[in-house]
This record gives C-alpha cells, sequence and structure tokens, in this order.
C-alpha cells in the first residue's frame, strides 16, 4: 500500500484530471445550491482532485522551522489567532482563536463569522518519543478486549488483538489467519438493508438527563450476515476505532454504565492532564460571556477537577474522513476534551453551534494537541475532511532509529502509520463528584 500525492506535469495527474472531466461532465451547475457551510468545506478539502489549495488552512507549524514539513502546508495567516502563555516554561506554545471583540459569542444575525471561544491548539505538545509510544500503545496494547472497537461487532477477532496477531502473520505469512464473522456464530444477525443508514438524534447528555439515558436500553450491535472471512492483513487497514473507558453505544449514541468504567492508560491520562494544567483558563475564558448555566464557569477550578475518563482512538486511511458532528454524550458538557494527532497530518475544521457557519479550517500534524473547552466550543460542530497522504514525519520512520533492532521493531509501525492518522480523543463525561450509580429522587 503506497501513497502518492498528484504533482502537477506528471502523467498521474494529466490522467486524474482527464477522469475529473470524464466525470463530472453532467453535474448540475448549481449542485452546491443547499449546501451548509460546514458542507462546502468538507467537499472542497475531501476533493482528490484538483488537491485542494491548503492557502486557507491555518498552519501553525509554519511558524517554526518549516523546511522539514513536506509536500502539504498551510499558512500561518489563514486566520486570525492569538498566542496564550502556556504555565510550561519549556518552548512549547498555545494558540487560540480569539472572539470578535466586543461581540457576545454567538451572533444570529452574522453567523458567517462566529466561532466559539475556547478552542485551543497546542503544536507539537507531545514529543516525537511520546508519539511513538501512544502509537504502540494505540495499536497493541488497547485496540483489542475488552476495549471493543469496530470490527468487533462483526468478526470474531484473535484474543491476543489484531494489530499482534498481524505482527506474526507478517513475519510469517502462513499465519495470516482468516478472521470469521461473527454472523457464522451468532443467532442475531442484521438483516441487509439498501435503504440510508439511519441517523440517531441523540439528546445532549446532562445531569438532569442522565437517569433517562442511563436506563435506555443498550442492545448489542447485530453482526453483518454479508460479511465474509477476512485476513489478518487486510483486515488490520479496517480498523476504524477502538473505545477508551466508559463504553460508547453507537446504537443509542449514549455510553453504556452498565458496563463499568474501563480503564484510561497511565501515560495518555497525563498527557491529558499536562495539556489541562498548562493552558491559563483565564486568558481563553476570562474575557468571554458566554452562558455556562446554572452553576456558572468552572474553568476555574479544571487543575483540581479535570478527569478524563473516557474516549476513542480514531484510526484514518487516506480515504476515511470524519463528518461534521457534535460530540455531545458527555455529562459534563463543559469540561476540556484532549485530542492528539498522530502519523499522517490532517485538516481538521471548527465551526460553531450550527453548520452554518463557516468553519475555520485548522492542518494538525503529528504531535499537535487539540483542546476543545467551555459551553460553545465543546458543543461545536467539527469534523476531519481530509488525510493529507503521504505526510508521515521524518520521526515516526525507521530510519530516525541509530540502533538496527529498534529499527527493524518499528517497521511494522512505519509500514501501517504510511497511510494512516491516529487520533487519540480524551474526554470527561462526569464532573468531578457526580456519582452515576447514586439513587437519585425521581
Ligand atoms: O480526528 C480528529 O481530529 C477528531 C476526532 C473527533 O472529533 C472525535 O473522535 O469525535
Ligand atoms: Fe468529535
Amino acid at each position: 500500500m503506497t501513497s502518492s500525492i498528484l504533482l502537477p506535469d506528471t502523467k498521474e495527474y494529466r490522467k486524474a484530471h482527464k477522469q475529473y472531466l470524464k466525470a463530472t461532465k453532467n453535474r448540475p451547475k448549481d449542485i452546491d445550491h443547499d449546501w451548509t457551510p460546514f458542507r462546502a468545506a468538507e467537499k472542497k478539502f475531501k476533493a482528490r482532485f484538483p488537491p485542494p489549495d491548503l492557502s486557507s488552512v491555518l498552519d501553525l507549524a509554519c511558524l517554526r522551522d518549516n523546511s522539514q514539513l513536506g509536500y502539504w502546508k498551510g499558512s500561518p495567516d489563514a486566520v486570525e489567532f492569538v498566542q496564550i502563555p502556556l504555565k510550561t516554561e519549556d518552548g512549547r506554545k498555545a494558540y487560540t482563536i480569539p472572539q470578535i471583540p466586543g461581540t457576545p459569542h454567538l451572533f444570529a444575525d452574522q453567523p458567517k463569522f462566529k466561532h466559539p471561544p475556547g478552542l485551543i491548539v497546542l503544536p507539537s505538545f507531545v514529543s516525537e518519543q511520546k508519539q511513538r509510544d501512544l502509537v504502540k500503545w494505540s495499536l497493541a496494547e488497547h485496540a483489542k478486549q475488552p476495549n471493543d472497537t469496530n470490527l468487533d461487532i462483526h468478526y470474531v477477532l484473535p484474543k491476543e488483538g489484531l494489530w499482534n496477531a498481524w505482527l506474526k502473520a507478517r513475519d510469517n505469512p502462513e499465519q495470516d489467519a482468516l478472521v470469521l464473522p461473527k454472523a457464522l456464530v451468532s443467532e442475531v444477525v442484521e438483516k441487509p438493508s439498501s435503504g440510508p443508514r439511519q441517523l440517531v438524534n441523540n439528546e445532549p447528555a446532562s445531569p438532569e438527563t442522565f437517569d433517562t439515558i442511563s436506563t435506555t436500553p443498550k442492545p448489542p450491535p447485530p453482526p453483518s450476515s454479508t460479511i465474509q472471512p477476512t485476513p489478518v492483513s487486510s483486515l488490520i487497514y479496517k480498523m476504524r476505532w477502538a473505545n477508551i473507558g466508559w463504553f460508547y453505544h453507537w446504537g443509542t449514541k449514549q455510553y453504556d454504565f452498565s458496563k463499568g468504567p474501563g480503564t484510561i492508560d497511565d501515560e495518555l491520562r497525563s498527557v491529558c492532564h499536562e495539556a489541562v494544567r498548562s493552558v491559563q483558563w483565564k486568558d481563553v475564558h476570562g474575557p468571554s460571556s458566554a452562558d455556562w448555566g446554572p452553576n456558572g464557569p468552572d474553568w476555574e477550578t479544571w487543575d483540581e477537577t479535570y478527569e478524563c475518563d473516557a474516549g476513542i482512538v480514531n484510526f484514518y486511511q487516506e480515504k476515511d474522513t470524519l463528518m461534521a458532528h457534535v460530540d455531545r454524550s458527555e455529562v459534563c458538557a463543559t469540561s476540556p476534551l484532549v485530542s492528539i494527532s498522530l502519523g499522517n497530518a490532517a485538516v481538521f475544521l471548527i465551526g460553531s453551534l450550527t453548520r452554518d457557519t463557516e468553519p475555520i479550517p485548522i492542518l494538525l500534524r503529528s504531535g499537535d494537541a487539540v483542546i476543545m473547552s467551555g459551553p460553545s466550543c465543546r458543543r461545536a460542530y467539527h469534523g476531519v475532511p481530509r488525510i493529507l497522504e503521504g505526510s508521515l514525519p521524518p520521526h515516526l520512520k525507521s530510519s530516525a532509529f541509530e540502533d538496527d533492532a529498534l529499527a527493524r521493531e518499528w517497521q511494522p509501525y512505519e509500514e501501517y502509520l504510511s497511510t494512516t492518522r491516529i487520533n487519540v480523543n480524551v474526554r470527561q463525561v462526569f464532573p468531578k463528584g457526580f456519582d452515576p450509580f447514586a439513587k437519585r429522587s425521581p
């Protein structure tokens, strides 16, 4: 599996151009007339041809030495941002997108320009060594039972985890076993459906809706009846997510608290806590007049009350996208969400409480952390329309290792990462002190 960037003046580019002209010949002129601004941005960055122009994408890495950044570059001037001081005085930096001065945080009259306060970008926050540790952790330690992955629904996965089975199969192709569909062993199977996928519109979680949410039935999803036995070597590229902490039930888009809290890896937890504690929150939320709900702002206490307890590891192959969505299943609606990028770079879009705001495009590279915090940013639409092919940084290649044995050990990770982006997305479901199992009066 190789990744290639379409460079102008090449045979591949001319071929893609011809295919594009053929495919778009009969496309109606007003195809985009009913797209929301968010949808229009998704389409723009998703397009394979012509490859997207990233000059409107905020690329904070360009503020440093940009000789190592590779083919895909955005611009450091694409969007207005401000640097905020970090408590850690080690050269790392943090940036936030300011509100338009003198205006409340959301406007009905001019939705185009309104972005919620609370977004922090921390370029290269995670050290190169920690990035490698987190990649290994995601694949070899985390993406296996008891943590669910998207593939567990449909396949009887190897007990050691798909990645570890793949490491063996790579060394010895005879061990590239066929993984069997669950439908062969399950009594309940999904009936094939020809209609569009059902959209689940979940109610935002809150302490008030918690009891209803926790008693909503959460049946296990039925395995597909049409899936075929698949070798480990190709299934590894179909892994899309692995659950962290409290178990998420995709059918209802609610957490299934009956399964218990799950675990959070110590190293991951410490990266998230370090990120949250290093920000001077008064510089971010102090000037804002946002509505924090009946108990008022809680950012003043995040140093003590932030506690990550759930999340997801997303695995993106080059053509995968994550459509505009809001993460609103967490009872804690304001506490920071920490999102760590690893592997290939991506375009991340962040809008506002509706899809009608033109989103800000931000180029995220391996090691960058993003924090979404506060009442409006935590409920803002966001998505990932584009993985930037061929953007694996040098420190995630085995040539970065001087030691031969270490280089050899990293080889399978480099091979997988050459077409992959990993995002570790960590949240706080419960405000500190909220006991999900306490008896509440009806
Ligand atoms: O991949 C990313 O950067 C964002 C992922 C995300 O929004 C999510 O997991 O909810
Ligand atoms: Fe999200």
